[in-house]
């Protein structure tokens, strides 16, 4: 039984879908604080049964993320162990960040500085996760989750959570590994064990790439074998307009995991990073100025 869950569980939970080995549900948590009952909404990640291996990684990030609190960390509420491992997380409103951006690509609520603002977020978490050598090894887009959109109107800024990783990449088949190019470090894809926080460097790099590009990435549409010719040739995405964030960009998925810049120069880089919303302007037609 999860500390604070209720005594006979009631099936209140909504099914949000489902992540690489696990199902997805919202639920509520209640908690009896003396007299008064407490709700709080939370997302049950239930590992699917027939993966059994995993279910150890899976605790084990679990139990990695449960030792560990930060602001823009997903909170860990509880993991259960019985048939099947269950991870309670606090529930993050407005949900994974690729999603997101997919469906507010236009509409003006995500601008350059929305964007550079969750990119300085998820490097500030993961600027915490390397002081304490904690290697994440899966992110993505998909694993940043929303708080707060924010709004440009009154100025008030996004706010980000990262999930936990999921399942070691350790533990994952060859193809798995492949289908996550080029969010997974090159070096990773030659030998898993290769893993350490060089990697969460490079695919830093890639999240904020796929931030900038509107959450659609160019090698999503390859073939498993064309994916993996993408790193035998040493290619790069296609550098964004703004030259800055491109050179940032590249640093971090640069083939050579010592030549990846540490997160507190990341952060330094992105605070220096300058931009106007104006560009929105510059789409207007003259008329439209
Ligand atoms: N820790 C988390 C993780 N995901 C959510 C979430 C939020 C949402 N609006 N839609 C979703 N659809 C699937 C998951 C999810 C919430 N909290």
């Amino acid at each position: 039984q999860l500390p604070g869950s209720p005594a006979a569980p009631r099936h209140s939970c909504e099914n949000l879908g489902q992540g690489s080995f696990t199902k997805i549900y919202r639920g509520i948590k209640r908690d009896q604080e003396d007299s008064e009952c407490h709700e709080t909404e939370v997302l049950l990640k239930v590992m699917d049964s027939s993966h059994g291996n995993c279910s150890e990684s899976f605790l084990e990030a679990a139990s990695i993320m449960s030792q560990i609190s930060h602001k823009h960390l997903v909170l860990l509420y509880g993991v259960s162990i019985k048939e099947n491992s269950i991870m309670v997380q606090e529930y993050v409103r407005f949900g994974a960040l690729d999603i997101y951006l997919k469906k507010n690509q236009s509409g003006g609520k995500v601008t350059a500085s929305w964007k550079l603002e969750v990119s300085k977020q998820l490097a500030y978490a993961l600027n915490f996760l390397e002081d304490k050598k904690i290697v994440h090894g899966n992110v993505s887009a998909k694993k940043v989750l929303l708080a707060r959109e924010g709004d440009a109107a009154s100025g008030s800024p996004p706010f980000i959570k990262l999930s936990d990783p999921g399942v070691s990449l350790t533990m994952l088949a060859k193809e798995m590994l492949i289908d996550r190019i080029p969010w997974v470090a090159p070096e990773c894809i030659s030998d898993p064990k290769n893993l350490a926080l060089e990697s969460d460097k490079w695919s830093f790099g890639a999240t904020v790439w796929e931030i900038f590009s509107g959450g659609t990435m160019p090698t999503s549409a390859l073939e498993p074998l064309l994916k993996l010719q993408f790193y035998q040739n040493s290619l790069q995405l296609p550098a964004p307009k703004w030259m800055e964030l491109a050179n940032l960009i590249t640093q971090c998925m640069d083939y050579r995991p010592g030549w990846r810049p540490s997160f507190r120069a990341i952060i330094r880089d992105l605070n220096s990073l300058i931009t106007s919303d104006y560009e929105l302007l510059s789409d207007l037609s003259p008329s439209e100025l």
